[in-house]
């Protein structure tokens, strides 16, 4: 079997080689007319893959399934069970076929956040050490509002045709969350989401959603740093 040279191309340490980035967000969840179903798969996969680039760490792809909250009903969603059972085994095969040693998850849809919860438990199972990253959750805004438009606008995934009917929270009521009220009862963040929308609306800046993504892409690659001094 062939040597592999570990220092080729822009790695800088080749522990990073142990490194993998996977992206676990959700393809199959409404973002009003302006967004596909599968925008925060795709935001997810962006960050993962942009920072697999930058730091040289192994870029995994992105989970198939997952979990949102009852109270939200705006996709196709499965059970935290088998979202979790999901995880373990696609981790243990990056394990088994690329040697991976260290994990960093990167959360795109605020609905995953309860597998937290459910960490120590894939860590165990795996024999991986994991960071769980959800910074582009706690920074996007509201569901399918400004962040997620301004995103989806550098990704190119956006109809700009129907911004002007995003905001029409009474027909696309998943939009900031407005129409699930137990959810926003329950959620002071979500509640805040809700207004912001109905009260300003949406907009679209590029620059902004660079910002975003940059910042994101930024916390991936110093808990890369973090896991290469375990
Ligand atoms: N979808 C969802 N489920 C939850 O359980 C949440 N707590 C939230 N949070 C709010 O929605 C935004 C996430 O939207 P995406 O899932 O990224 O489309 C998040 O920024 C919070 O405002 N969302
Ligand atoms: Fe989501």
């Amino acid at each position: 079997m062939a040597e592999l040279r570990y220092r080729a191309g822009n790695v800088r340490n080749p522990g990073v080689h142990k490194i993998g980035i996977i992206a676990l967000g959700s393809h199959l969840e409404n973002h009003g007319p302006a967004l596909p179903i599968d925008t925060d798969a795709k935001i997810g996969a962006h960050i993962a893959f942009q920072a697999s680039l930058r730091c040289g760490a192994k870029f995994l792809g992105v989970i198939f399934p997952a979990y949102e909250l009852d109270e939200i009903d705006h996709g196709v969603h499965v059970s935290l069970d088998t979202l979790k059972e999901n995880v373990i085994e696609t981790l243990n095969s990056a394990k088994k076929f690329l040697d991976i040693e260290k994990v960093v998850i990167v959360n795109s849809h605020g609905g995953n956040l309860p597998l937290m919860t459910e960490l120590w438990e894939i860590e165990d199972k795996t024999d991986l050490s994991i960071i769980f990253n959800n910074k582009i959750i706690s920074t996007e805004g509201p569901h399918a509002g400004s962040g997620e438009l301004s995103m989806g606008k550098v990704l190119g995934i956006l109809n700009e045709d129907e911004l002007k009917n995003q905001a029409d929270v009474n027909k696309y009521v998943e939009v900031g969350l407005h129409g699930f009220k137990q959810a926003r009862e329950n959620d002071p963040n979500i509640e805040e989401g809700a207004r912001d929308v109905e009260e300003n609306g949406v907009y679209v800046d590029e620059e902004y959603g660079q910002q975003l993504f940059n910042l994101a892409i930024d916390t991936v690659i110093f808990d890369v740093e973090k896991l290469l001094d375990f």
